[in-house]
């Protein structure tokens, strides 16, 4: 397999805080550049720079701080062809690997024990045209879909799409979460109740513990 290796912004450890895995001590291996301008987005350090780096080098810091869990993000991972690579050698080096990607690009060529947490955009996120509808079928028990909510319109839509694409069967997890320091969490939570959804709520972690910064 060519080593071109990837363009990354950062490699760190901490406690994953978002989606299923959340709480447990995770490496995260940040891909630079995203070709999406989510209105929300807390990563935009991540849309220029980096380092590129070989796969020996990214296995090599991944292994360091020695985890069980490793979280490819981003910027958008999959805008770099050679993240397939990255997430195919992971998974043979036995870690557990899972894949934060926006809903707008293909993940047919996914690597199958990578669990998939796909973003899907709303519309207040300002990017709901990018979404990739086809993928929606390609995803599996093991994989995630998530909604970011920024406000009432937002959760109304959010809703539809669990029903129209029946996502509750469809995938292991869907996850509500709020939009950071947008949305009240207590609101949402009262939504989701309110309508009965068979959702999981989720807030991001990392944030009550360390507050909107990089490398956590
Ligand atoms: C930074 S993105 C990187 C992966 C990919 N580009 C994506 O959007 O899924 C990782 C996750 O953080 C979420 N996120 C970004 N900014 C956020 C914010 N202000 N509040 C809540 N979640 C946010 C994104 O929606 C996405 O689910
Ligand atoms: N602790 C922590 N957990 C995370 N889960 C997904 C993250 C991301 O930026 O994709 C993230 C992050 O940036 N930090
Ligand atoms: S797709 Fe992800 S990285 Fe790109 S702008 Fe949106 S939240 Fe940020
Ligand atoms: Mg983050």
């Amino acid at each position: 397999m060519a080593d071109s290796g990837l363009r990354i912004t950062e490699i760190f450890h901490s406690l994953q805080g978002e989606a299923r895995t959340v709480g447990l001590p995770t490496v995260f291996v940040r891909l630079t550049g995203c070709p999406l301008r989510c209105h929300y987005c807390d990563s935009e350090y991540a849309f220029h720079g980096g380092e590129r780096l070989s796969f020996e080098q990214i296995l090599e810091q991944v292994a360091g701080f020695g985890a069980k869990y490793v979280c490819v993000t981003g910027g958008e991972p999959l805008a770099q062809p050679g993240c397939i690579d990255l997430l195919s050698r992971l998974c043979d080096l036995g870690y557990n690997v899972s894949l934060e990607t926006s809903g707008a690009m293909d993940v047919s060529k996914v690597d199958h024990r990578v669990s998939i947490v796909l973003d899907l955009k709303t519309p207040a996120s300002g990017e709901q045209d990018k979404n990739l509808y086809t993928n929606i079928p390609l995803l599996k028990l093991k994989d995630q879909v998530k909604f970011v909510i920024c406000d009432r319109g937002d959760y109304d839509w959010a809703r539809f799409q669990l029903d129209q694409l029946q996502l509750v069967s469809k995938v292991g997890d869907v996850l509500f979460s709020p939009s950071f320091e947008q949305l009240a969490p207590k609101q949402l939570a009262e939504w989701i109740l309110d309508d009965r959804l068979p959702v999981r709520f989720q807030m991001q972690l990392h944030k009550q513990l360390w507050g909107d910064t990089p490398g956590v």
